[in-house]
């Protein structure tokens, strides 16, 4: 097995412009780095900073102007499918029942209807929806949709997820429990996540290390470990050396805007 779940070789990129005759931008520039199986990273920075533009690389949406992106130390010509994708919005389908949201992925991937709705049956209780398969979307809370659509990620069968500020939309109290529960499904599956978040007591409690996007465009990683053990505790991000690091990454962003 690869040492590297993900990497990034020198990679350049910027958006092709409308106006030939404007200079290219890049958004990321030679930028590497690697991410170990089964690490949790998140990723901050302020809005336009690049964040996005990194899952769209990752993902295949878009493809460098330069440099290697390596998902499981292979190179590949169509990354599409090859890493799980978590948007901000839950988009389940209204007009399908959980069951058939849920196993769209293995749909997608050929397997028969009757077998992927057996699989996501055996999996509804790990992920706290027990009873829920032949309720629709509108019928749940917004925590659980979120986990619906977490499953869904899951059942992408990648070992790399990429969550794009899943919880975002949820209430404070919501939030918190996601979190806790984000964190115990991850140590459950042995992924390795890649989470976009605005929130920095969340990426505290929640990641191994810190990618923060501070200049423009984004060419060398600014990043911070946390030094917290696991199992966490919500309140563990009260500890004196994690107030600190917080202040660290909340004066960094603040330059940022400030620029
Ligand atoms: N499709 C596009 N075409 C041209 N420029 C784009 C496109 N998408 C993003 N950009 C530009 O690329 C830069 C990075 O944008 P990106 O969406 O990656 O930032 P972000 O950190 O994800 O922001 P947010 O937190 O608001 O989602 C910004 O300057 C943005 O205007």
């Amino acid at each position: 097995m690869s040492n590297s779940a993900l990497q990034f070789k020198d990679i350049s990129f910027h958006y092709k412009n409308s106006n030939e005759n404007a200079p290219e931008q890049n958004v990321l520039e030679k930028l590497s780095f690697n991410v170990k199986p089964g690490e949790f990273i998140s990723i901050v920075g302020p809005s336009g900073s690049g964040k996005s533009t990194l899952f769209k690389l990752i993902t295949g949406l878009e493809e460098p102007s330069f440099g290697d992106i390596l998902i499981n130390g292979e190179s590949y010509d169509n990354r599409l499918g090859r890493v799980g994708y978590m948007p901000q919005q839950d988009l389940l389908m209204p007009w399908r029942t959980i069951l058939s949201n849920a196993a769209l992925p293995l749909e997608l991937k050929g397997v028969k209807q009757q077998d992927a709705h057996h699989q996501v049956m055996g999996l509804l209780e790990e992920f706290g929806l027990k009873g829920t398969e032949h309720k629709y979307p509108s019928d749940l809370s917004g925590g659980m949709r979120q986990r619906v659509s977490f499953l869904r990620t899951v059942l992408s069968g990648s070992n790399v997820l990429l969550l794009d500020e899943p919880f975002s939309s949820l209430d404070a109290i919501t939030r918190l429990t996601m979190q806790e529960w984000l964190l115990d499904q991850w140590e459950k599956w042995k992924t390795t996540v890649l989470f976009i978040t605005h929130d920095v007591d969340e990426a505290l409690f929640l990641s191994d290390r810190i990618f923060v996007f501070t200049k423009s465009p984004v060419k060398k990683l600014e990043e911070v470990n946390v030094p917290l053990d696991r199992p966490r505790k919500l309140r563990d991000i009260h500890h004196p050396e994690v107030i600190q690091l917080k202040e660290h990454l909340l004066d960094q962003l603040r330059a940022r805007v400030e620029l």
